[in-house]
């Protein structure tokens, strides 16, 4: 898996599902105070994406009046951007527009200074898109929409969270833009991690994609360990293309068995490694009493180029430093720490975990 930005996709509809109407004018679906809202999540991310045709229709500015408007970026086929637009015009921020490959040289004759355009492949490849905002680094991403972008970042199973708002108002037109097309979405049902009343309008908050899939099938995991007076963990590593290479939980084959390492000694030597993320339901320990090697130094001997967890290791034993060690030696290391609280449950039997 190339290295992409967190990607959180926002958008809002009317209670039919709908993203805009058909009339000129922008569809004002947001309450005042979930507009408030949305101006701080662009505040709090580097880049900022919409379609070329959200940019046509509504012409929007995109930038944050809470903090330091994020770089701006658009995906285009046709190239039929317009450089006076206040996409290009607004903010003293970057603008980026990923095109497909036909339309670069005309393109970037017009668009001149008012923005970079790369070439995003033929037929244009978010992939593509998402690998090279990473590499000009970009760590955040929020996807504004409109409906064919949320339509290709959710099939491509590229978003990790999901900011909905449901207005409370019905649009009925059969050609106003829906939140999101046909087309093979990832199969599973995505976790509700929030509901919040914003004046009259409902924000859920979901969170999706492979990791957030993988790492709660190791919080799973850890249900299958056997009694013990130490921390229940599960742990699952995936190659690059999400094939599940092996699993493992604490006290799997013996009481002193960390997750991780009875998962990464399944494998041995395995070239796939190298390109492998390991999930586990516990950040990785950094000190231990029962054995000499720490799965933090495992991780780091194996080559395992990705990491993600859930819970931070609480001081009950020790002082866990597992996360900072990984950074530290380059590797990249995810938290979802929402998904913690299922993993204090499991490890309730701990002094002082509640
Ligand atoms: N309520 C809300 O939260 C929001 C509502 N909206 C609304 O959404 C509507 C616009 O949505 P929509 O018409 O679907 O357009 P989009 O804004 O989603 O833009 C689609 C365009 O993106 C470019 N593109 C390049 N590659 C791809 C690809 N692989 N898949 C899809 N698009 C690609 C194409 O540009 P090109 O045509 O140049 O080739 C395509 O036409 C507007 O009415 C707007 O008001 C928009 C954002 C948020
Ligand atoms: N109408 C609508 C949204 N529309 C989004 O906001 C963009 C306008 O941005 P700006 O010009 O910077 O204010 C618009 O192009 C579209 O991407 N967003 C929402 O959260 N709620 C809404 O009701």
């Amino acid at each position: 898996m190339s290295k992409r930005p967190y990607v959180l996709a926002s958008a809002a509809m009317s209670l039919d599902g709908f993203l805009d109407d058909t009339s000129q004018e922008r569809l004002l679906l947001s309450s005042p105070e979930d507009f408030a809202r949305v101006d701080q999540v662009r505040a709090g991310v580097d880049a900022i994406l919409v379609g070329a045709n959200t940019i046509r229709t509504d012409n929007p500015r995109l930038l944050s009046r809470s903090g330091p408007s994020p770089v701006k970026v658009t995906l285009t086929t046709s190239g039929k951007l317009d450089p006076a637009a206040k996409f290009f015009t607004t903010g003293d921020v970057a603008k980026l527009v990923y095109a497909a490959s036909p339309a670069v040289p005309e393109l970037s004759a017009s668009l001149g200074d008012a923005a970079t355009v790369v070439d995003a492949g033929d037929p244009l490849d978010v992939h593509r898109v998402l690998a090279d905002l990473a590499e000009r680094g970009i760590g955040r991403l929020m996807v504004e929409g409109g409906s064919a972008v949320h339509t290709l970042f959710l099939t491509e199973d590229v978003v990790d969270e999901l900011h909905l708002v449901v207005a409370p108002f019905f649009v009925g037109q059969r050609e106003a833009p829906r939140f999101v097309g046909a087309g093979r979405f990832p199969q599973g049902r995505l976790m509700l991690v929030e509901t919040r009343q914003l004046g009259d309008v409902v924000l859920l908050r979901y969170l999706a994609g492979r990791d957030h899939r993988r790492l709660r099938e190791a919080v799973e995991l850890a249900e299958r360990c056997p009694p013990s007076a130490t921390f229940r963990v599960g742990a699952v590593i995936t190659d690059a293309s999400d094939n599940v290479l092996a699993t493992g939980f604490s006290g799997e084959t013996d009481p002193h068995d960390h997750a991780e390492e009875v998962a990464l000694a399944k494998l041995g030597r395995d070239p796939r490694l190298a390109e492998a993320t390991i999930y586990s339901s516990l950040e990785p320990c950094s000190e231990r009493a029962s054995r000499p090697v720490t799965c933090t130094q495992h991780i780091l001997d194996a080559g395992i180029p990705r990491v993600v967890f859930a819970w931070r290791e609480p001081d009950v034993f020790v002082h866990a430093q597992g996360a900072e060690l990984l950074r530290a030696a380059g590797r990249e290391v995810v938290e979802i720490p929402e998904l913690a609280p299922l993993v204090r449950q499991a490890n309730r039997h701990l002094p002082g975990v509640d």
